[in-house]
């Protein structure tokens, strides 16, 4: 006998699976009875890969004999190769184990994503600083260890004042490209020059994209806006054992945790750290992660088993993976890099929807012009295509023609929901696009919003939050002061939730109910969930309003000319602006998965 061990509910909304052989016979025989349970049904409903639980068996837990012989193995790996090749998939062997009834093998199909195609997973890596994180990405992306002095760092920073004080600054990218047998594609570089990212990418059917954030808190915002902006499927908190939890750890972990983004944790430098040091770090993190704040379930990582467990149910989220590792002896880098490789995108795609690309920088590139990058959130977009692209101060929406598309520095025709991107626009200056605008398809028929409501929680504020409050609100990639209209408490204290009306300060945003969002100010921290979009800019009137403010720079400027003085037009407040009708979340479609 053999079977997958399966749930097909998942695999039809999931994209590939973890199969379990031990048995032959619902793989070697046509036998299934339904058509959920069908292997060839099953294998061809996913998009590109997932993880699929290696335990829960219906034939395991009663305790029956477990496992093949030699000649059924073979006959059920035949037929589940055979199965791959019908849909175009690969079959990774992960790892194999003997139990009572014979031999038992745990694989990972990962769809084939097209010649030029990959799979993309973004990590983003938090931890205090000096903990090892720029290390430990030198060490990955560039295949040789450090030498406990900041060897390996080198290669990663991207500013000349990072290279003084070894401190990270800004965001920044590196990629780690697995091939089809689940290798590592990333080799160290003889020339001292920096990685071949169009190499990496086309030997790769996996590339993990590394959003390396700084550790130190006078760079928070930044840490902010990659935790929200950059939209990362998983991150990566890192923990110096000798060091143990200290600054800013318990900090990221809570910015992760309000994002919703499933958290693994490395602890570095353990070649260095005494026993004992290292084994209370252990217990502190454990007893952090059980806390009521996280309610995590930490499983210390020592071989591929745990490997490959906590892998196929990282993505619910409460399994919380710990790695113990040394950037300088190499010491578990294999447990991680397999772990790295088993990591599946959060994000699902369907090439149906209108397509929406979030903004995270802009550019000016000479002899190509404007550019910006960001995050596909849904739908596809080709060369050529034409969005809209905004809200620009009075909330309108500009057409705009995509010039060329660049995926990984790679020139490509089109981008998917879930990849990151660059474009080159047509006819237009970068001044007057900014972070946390979006380009969307025409079908969307955008609107920016002045004024929402969320529901909050405070995690940290030192006295009292009352109406007229302002911070800064992070949502996705859109970073802009807001001020706090109503709320339905007097005031808010450290702990407390509420339900709060705000209002930017600078001008409208492109939002989506349930979209998460940071509030922030110094250590003044609320993270929360959007739930209505109060104040909708027309665009009709926008236009008319820019029309008319245009007008009247005219005539300002012939003034300015005889001698006058220059009146700048009034942002438009609460009374002036056309006021939409609330807009619950049920009317739309929202951008974060999580
Ligand atoms: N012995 C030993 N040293 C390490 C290890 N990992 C990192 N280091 C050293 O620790 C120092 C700090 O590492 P970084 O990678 O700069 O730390 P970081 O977390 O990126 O710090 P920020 O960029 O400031 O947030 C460097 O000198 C590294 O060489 C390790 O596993 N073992």
């Amino acid at each position: 006998m053999a079977y997958i061990v399966s749930y097909p509910y998942k695999l039809f909304w999931e994209s590939s699976f973890l199969v379990y052989l031990s048995t032959s016979e619902a793989i070697t025989s046509a036998g299934c009875a339904s058509q959920a349970a069908n292997p060839i049904c099953l294998l061809s409903s996913f998009h590109s890969e997932t993880l699929f639980p290696v335990l829960p068996s219906p034939f395991c837990v009663d305790g029956g004999d477990y496992g093949l012989d030699e000649k059924d193995m073979e006959a059920s790996v035949a037929t589940v190769r055979s199965l791959c090749e019908q849909i175009e998939a690969d079959l990774i062997l992960l790892r194999e184990r003997t139990d009572t009834g014979g031999k038992i093998q745990d694989y990972l199909i990962r769809r084939h994503v097209g010649e030029q195609d990959f799979l993309e997973v973004r990590v983003a890596v938090v931890g205090n600083v000096d903990a090892g994180k720029s290390t430990l990405l030198g060490v990955l992306t560039h295949g040789e260890l450090d030498n406990g002095r900041g060897f390996a760092r080198q290669k990663l920073f991207r500013h000349k004042h990072e290279m003084e004080s070894g401190r990270t600054s800004s965001v920044g990218n590196d990629i780690l490209g697995f091939d089809q047998e689940g290798q590592v594609v990333n080799k160290p570089d003889s020339h001292g020059g920096g990685l071949d990212w169009t190499k990496i990418c086309e030997k790769s059917s996996k590339v993990i994209t590394f959003i390396d954030l700084a550790g130190h808190e006078k760079y928070l915002k930044t840490t902010v806006f990659g935790m929200t902006g950059h939209l990362p499927d998983f991150c990566m908190l890192m923990v110096g054992s000798n060091a143990g939890i200290v600054g800013m750890t318990k900090e990221h972990l809570g910015l992760a945790l309000a994002l919703n983004v499933p958290v693994f944790v490395v602890v570095t430098k353990i070649d260095m750290c005494p026993a004992n040091i290292l084994q209370e770090t252990l217990k502190l993190l454990q007893r952090l992660l059980k806390s009521p704040g996280c309610r995590k379930i930490p499983v210390l990582v020592q071989n591929k088993d745990d490997v490959i467990v906590t892998a196929s149910n990282f993505s619910s989220e409460r399994m919380c993976p710990i790695f113990q590792i040394s950037n300088v002896t190499g010491e578990n880098m294999d447990l991680l890099k397999m772990f790295l490789n088993l990591l599946s995108s959060r994000t699902t795609f369907s090439n149906d929807e209108p397509a929406e690309f979030q903004i995270d920088d802009t550019y000016s590139v000479p002899g190509v012009g404007t550019v910006v990058s960001g995050t596909t959130l849904r739908g596809m977009i080709r060369l050529n295509d034409t969005l809209l692209l905004g809200p620009d101060p009075l909330g309108t929406f500009i057409p705009i023609a995509v010039k060329s598309i660049h995926r990984k520095r790679m020139p490509v025709r089109e981008v998917r929901g879930g990849q990151t991107a660059s474009f080159a626009l047509k006819k237009i200056k970068r001044s007057s696009i900014r972070k946390g605008m979006v380009m969307v398809s025409p079908k969307l028929m955008p609107l920016a919003t002045w004024e929402f409501e969320a529901e909050i929680l405070v995690l940290h504020h030192p006295t009292t939050i009352s109406p007229r409050y302002q911070a800064m609100v992070h949502c996705g990639s859109i970073r802009q002061t807001a001020t706090i209209l109503t709320m339905n408490k007097d005031c808010l204290r450290t702990g407390d939730k509420a339900t709060v009306h705000f209002r930017f300060i600078k001008t409208p945003e492109y939002l989506h109910c349930d979209q998460k969002l940071v509030f922030r100010e110094g250590r003044t921290k609320a993270v929360g969930t959007i739930t209505k979009l109060l104040q909708a800019v027309n665009t009709q009137a926008a236009k008319a309003q820019q029309s008319k403010s245009q007008a009247s720079k005219k005539t300002s400027k012939e003034a300015n000319e005889e001698g006058g003085s220059t009146a700048r037009p009034p942002s438009p407040n609460t009374a002036q602006l056309p006021v939409s009708k609330p807009m619950h979340c049920e009317t739309l479609l929202f951008v974060n998965s999580q």
